[in-house]
């Protein structure tokens, strides 16, 4: 019986797997990020949240959004209104790496999963990546509530005017019928890329 391990059959589904990061890490793709904070100092949450995805290596932040005020949307009654931005990311991470990485991130915040769609000091959801779709245990892409939710919407617009989101259509059309009530733009407040 031999030992040497490059004997040994691998599945086709891991080769796959292995081709597929191989592939990414060699060719930088465009991924998409939405930010949603609404306790503590929220402005300072999503700053943070911007900070430490650029401090990741093999994510570079290609485009930062304005910073909304935001109405709740479902989730308990009368929870403080959320800050909400979208950042536009090139990136070498393969998808779920990036969503390790976003989780790390809300971990780093103290964000604490209790009440589905509660209160939180941050949240990092991959909205898109490249036109991957996908839907396994943990990751869904692109994000399965992007199109209904203006505040992400209309962040994402600003970032990326052409923006669409596969199967669901243009980011532009998705918002003129979702609607822009309980979403208002903080022109007094903005977020800026680490020096
Ligand atoms: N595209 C995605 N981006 C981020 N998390 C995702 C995505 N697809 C699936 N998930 C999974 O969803 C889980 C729960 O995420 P989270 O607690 O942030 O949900 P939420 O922000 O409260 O609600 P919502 O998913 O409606 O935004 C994560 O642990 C992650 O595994
Ligand atoms: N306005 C607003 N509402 C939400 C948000 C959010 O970021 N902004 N995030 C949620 C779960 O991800 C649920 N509801």
């Amino acid at each position: 019986m031999s030992s040497d391990p490059t004997t040994s059959p691998v599945a086709p589904e891991v080769e796959q797997q292995v081709d597929e990061a191989d592939f990414t890490l060699h060719n930088p793709v465009l991924a998409v990020v939405a930010l949603g904070s609404n306790l503590g100092n929220r402005l300072e949450n999503l700053q943070g949240a911007v900070d430490a995805l650029e401090d990741t290596p093999g994510v570079r932040i290609r485009a930062v959004s304005p910073v909304y005020e935001t109405d709740g949307v479902g989730g308990p009654e009368g929870q403080p209104t959320y800050f909400n931005a979208v950042l536009v990311l090139r990136t070498t991470l393969p998808p779920h790496s990036l969503l390790e990485r976003a989780n790390a991130v809300e971990d780093a915040f103290g964000r604490v999963r209790e009440v589905r769609w509660g209160a939180r000091t941050l949240d990092v959801d991959i909205l898109a990546y490249e036109g991957v779709v996908e839907d396994s245990a943990t990751l869904t892409l692109p994000h399965p509530r992007a199109h209904e939710r203006a505040f992400v919407l209309a962040p994402w617009l600003d970032v990326d005017p052409v923006a669409e989101i596969p199967g669901a259509g243009p980011v532009a059309e998705l918002l003129g019928a979702v609607g822009t009530a309980g979403v208002r733009q903080r022109d007094d407040l903005s977020l800026h890329l680490p020096a």
